[in-house]
Parts: C-alpha cells; sequence; structure tokens
C-alpha cells in the first residue's frame, strides 16, 4: 500500500440545501485539484445539524440528490470521496439515519455506515442533544476498500466507543479510520482532540477528523478543529481557521504505520490469554 494524500474540507454549512451542495462540490474539485487523492466532507453537511431539521432535509439513497451530487463530484474530481453525512429516510421503513456515503473515482458507491451511536446527551450549563428524537441508530461496523486501502468509517459519537476502531483495526487490518463529525463549543474543548489521539495511539492507525466550520446560523455552533493524528497519536494537520472554511491536507503513510509498530510493538503483545474468562482477575486481587 502507499502513501495517499488527504483533504479534509471544513465546510461552511447553512439552511440552503443546494448551496451546501454546491459549496461541496466546489471544494472537492478544489481539493483535487490541489493533490488530494481521498477527499473528506463533514457530518451532516447538506442540512444543518439539528434534530429538526433532518426529517426536512433527508433523502432516500436510491433517489438521493446528495448521492448523486456526491458521485458526480467523486467522479468529476477523479478521488475517492467519503461523503461526510446527511439525513437519510429507508425507503422500506421510513426511518431517518444519520448517514455516509463513500465514492469511489469512477463515482461508484462504495459504502454506506449509518451513525450507530446517537448523540443523547445532556451536560449541564453546557449542552443538551437528542438525536434520537428523529433518527434511528444504524446496525452495522462500516470498512470500505477504497482505490488507496482499506478506510473504516465511524459517525462523530461514533468516536466515542473504540470498539469500532479497535475492531476495524486488528480484524479489518484498516489504514486509517475516518470521522466525519459536529463536536460543539461545550463538548469540542473536552474531547475532540484526545479522543482522534486515543483512537489512534491505541490501535496504532491513522485518524482522520472532519468538522463543519464553525459559523453555523442555525442554532448549533460546531467546533471546528477538522484534524490528521498519525499512528503515534501525534495531531500532523489541524484546521487553524474555525469560522471560515477551510481544507486541511495531509500524508497519510503506511510506513509511518510500520515504524510506530515497530518501535512499540503492543500490536503483537497482547494477551487475550488473561484479559477474559472466569480466572481472569485472581480471588486475592493479584
Ligand atoms: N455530534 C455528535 O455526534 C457528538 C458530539 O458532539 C460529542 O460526542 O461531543
Amino acid at each position: 500500500m502507499s502513501a495517499f494524500r488527504i483533504a479534509l474540507v471544513q465546510l461552511k454549512v447553512g439552511l440552503d440545501k443546494e448551496r451546501n451542495l454546491a459549496r461541496a462540490h466546489r471544494r472537492v474539485l478544489e481539493a483535487a485539484r490541489a493533490g488530494a487523492q481521498v477527499v473528506v466532507l463533514p457530518e451532516c453537511f447538506n442540512s444543518p445539524y439539528g434534530a429538526h431539521h433532518f426529517p426536512q432535509y433527508a433523502e432516500q439513497l436510491a433517489t438521493s440528490r446528495t448521492a448523486a451530487r456526491l458521485a458526480a463530484a467523486a467522479r468529476e474530481a477523479n478521488v475517492t470521496l467519503i461523503g461526510g453525512s446527511f439525513p437519510e429516510r429507508d425507503d422500506a421503513t421510513g426511518q431517518l439515519f444519520n448517514t455516509c456515503t463513500v465514492w469511489s473515482p469512477e463515482g461508484e458507491r462504495l459504502g454506506v455506515h449509518r451513525k450507530i451511536h446517537l448523540f443523547d446527551i445532556d451536560v449541564p450549563g453546557g449542552i443538551r442533544f437528542q438525536e434520537s428524537a428523529t433518527l434511528s441508530p444504524g446496525a452495522r461496523m462500516t470498512v470500505v476498500d477504497t482505490a488507496v486501502g482499506r478506510i473504516g468509517i465511524g459517525i462523530c459519537y461514533d468516536i466515542r466507543f473504540p470498539e469500532l476502531a479497535m475492531i476495524a483495526a486488528r480484524e479489518h487490518h484498516v489504514v486509517a479510520m475516518v470521522y466525519p463529525g459536529a463536536f460543539n463549543m461545550t463538548t469540542g474543548p473536552m474531547h475532540w482532540e484526545l479522543l482522534a489521539r486515543a483512537r489512534a495511539v491505541d490501535n496504532q492507525i491513522w485518524t482522520a477528523l472532519c468538522s463543519p466550520a464553525r459559523g453555523q446560523g442555525a442554532g448549533y455552533i460546531a467546533w471546528g478543529h477538522s484534524m490528521l493524528v498519525d499512528p503515534n497519536g501525534d495531531v500532523v494537520a489541524e484546521a487553524q481557521d474555525h469560522q471560515g472554511e477551510q481544507i486541511v491536507y495531509g500524508t497519510v503513510d503506511p510506513a509511518r504505520t510500520a515504524a510506530v509498530r515497530q518501535a512499540i510493538p503492543v500490536t503483537t503483545q497482547r494477551r487475550f490469554d488473561v484479559y477474559t474468562g472466569p480466572k481472569a482477575v485472581a480471588d486475592n486481587g493479584v
């Protein structure tokens, strides 16, 4: 597997769906012109992030205007496109999901990830959010074989559940986990970078987080700080302008993964013989 250039598009997202789609399309082309082979859009890039907005912006995958635009942008730009997420309405059940689609440089759909862990939180004096008021949770993990290698996908709150990245890394050997996400002004400063670095260093994998720009006019203020973290847990690229739109570029290099794993070989030092089973914790505590 060779190294590849990745672009994280920290997109401005507003109320006008068509403008959101057009802006995303332009930025995908711009990133490709700058040499990106993989382009990532943020969570909820076609709609403002808010449970009450989702029903209005939701689309069925089979007839989705948003999906068609993503396919066209990937094809035109000749890139692998990790298409952020948008509210999706299931054709059969009518349930709504927060869904990421992944596209090949030929415009073929390679994968679909429905956010598994819904963002239902209540931080006193901070933020209360009930994604489950209108959305249903996805029920499958997603790893996608792309032109540049195998990539694991999670959406935002999914990053708080380490099992996803751990299983993607250890069982499916992904080169990177990519999380379109929209943390906010309460949880962003607390946990955004910490979680990105934790998922990276625990699993010794590349980890990319792509946020909307901060300046949303629709209630929810995103944290920004889109970033790429290497398998050693170092932030190697990060957005500097959070109000405005910005593209963050970095290089995902599997040689770095190999070097980190060779230097600190935790991937081969696990003690599965110790962690589980009735005798995992001795009676006397030692
Ligand atoms: N928006 C999310 O899904 C998650 C988030 O903001 C957080 O975990 O904090």
